[in-house]
């Protein structure tokens, strides 16, 4: 059946989101703010919408669909971030705008570009609401992109979040060739640090096990297709973060989550070393190889992803 969709973002991510559905036979509006239509046009007749910009467009377009009576459709969000104002993710944002709808979480290991050559790729769908989330899961899931679902959609949503901090990470220990052993130990402890940032945030250690969490790690922090990947891979080979975002095509996630998780983390106690360097790091306080030496030299504890 064919279903009415609105993506909201015409960036790398929103269009190839439009374009998947597209080729279910769906009827996809792809808006940006180039395009020639209102939003409150091509919202008027959707049952889905697709929010795939990046984080700092979340607020604006959220305060753009407030004043518009959109009935029972179902929010998608595909944003990787945190709000620098609020400390919320994009689905809670989203949730406490229109409390009335379902809001699903969409994220896994999906590098768009791979995604448009064709290459075959997974994804999650989370939400508290199941129905909606396996509604999302018939209109995007293919022969090329299977789609799962799960009912933690924090933990969903917080797995692709945080996993651009430690691809900045990655993307540091690949320019200064510090080797495979290196990377295995920051991607695992990476994992390690993730959980238990998501545990104290409300989300299950499962979750992050899977495509969202683990997945994701592993696709953004071993791929120079990554833009976090290639803030950190930048950095360690020593240019500016100016320099860099300047010459990067689309958004870097990573570098405004890493402040915003910081502050939260200092605020509650969070234990979060990796992060902690790759935020000294984004703001010039450490240099990448005095970043590795504070890391390696930390006191030696137990293996666990508690504190
Ligand atoms: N690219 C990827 O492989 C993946 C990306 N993501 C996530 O999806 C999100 C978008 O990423 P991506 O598409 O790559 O980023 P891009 O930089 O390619 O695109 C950003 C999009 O956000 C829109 N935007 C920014 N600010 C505003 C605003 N104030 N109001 C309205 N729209 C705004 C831009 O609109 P405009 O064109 O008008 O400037 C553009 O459509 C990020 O959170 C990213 O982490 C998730 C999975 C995969
Ligand atoms: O989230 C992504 C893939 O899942 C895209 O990663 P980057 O934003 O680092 O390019």
């Amino acid at each position: 059946m064919e279903t009415k969709i609105a993506v909201i973002g015409a960036g790398a991510w929103g269009s190839t989101l439009a374009f998947l559905a597209k080729a279910n036979g769906h009827q996809v509006h792809l808006w940006s703010r180039q395009s020639s239509s209102t939003l409150a046009d091509v919202l008027a007749d959707v049952d889905i919408v697709v929010s795939a910009v990046s984080m700092k467009g979340v607020r604006p377009v959220v305060e753009q669909l407030r004043g518009l009576s959109l009935g029972k459709v179902i929010f998608v969000t595909a944003t990787k971030g945190l709000d620098p104002s609020t400390t919320c993710t994009p689905s809670q944002i989203w949730q406490a705008a229109f409390p009335a709808n379902s809001v699903v979480v969409l994220a896994g290991p999906n590098l768009s570009k791979e995604i448009q050559a064709g290459l075959p790729a997974a994804t999650v769908v989370g939400s508290n609401d199941m129905a909606a989330a396996k509604l999302v899961q018939t209109l995007f899931n293919s022969s090329r992109f299977r789609v799962y679902t799960n009912d933690d959609p924090l933990g969903v949503e917080l797995g692709g979040t945080l996993k651009n901090v430690m691809a900045i990470a990655a993307g540091a220990c690949d320019g200064l060739q510090l080797g495979t052993n290196a990377k295995a130990a920051l991607v695992t402890r990476g994992l390690a640090e993730i959980i238990r940032i998501g545990n104290h945030w409300g989300a299950k250690t499962d979750t992050f096990y899977g495509l969202s969490g683990l997945g994701d790690l592993l696709a953004t922090c071993n791929s120079p297709l990554s833009r976090n990947y290639q803030v950190g891979y930048g950095l360690a080979k020593g240019k500016k973060l100016t320099e860099i975002l300047a010459n990067l095509e689309g958004t870097a996630e990573g570098v405004n989550t890493s402040q915003v998780l910081v502050h939260l983390a200092n605020q509650q106690g969070i234990y979060i070393p990796i992060s902690a360097q790759v935020d000294r790091l984004l703001k010039e306080e450490v240099t990448p190889q005095a970043a590795v030496d504070s890391l390696m030299l930390r006191d030696v504890k137990p293996e666990t992803h508690l504190p």
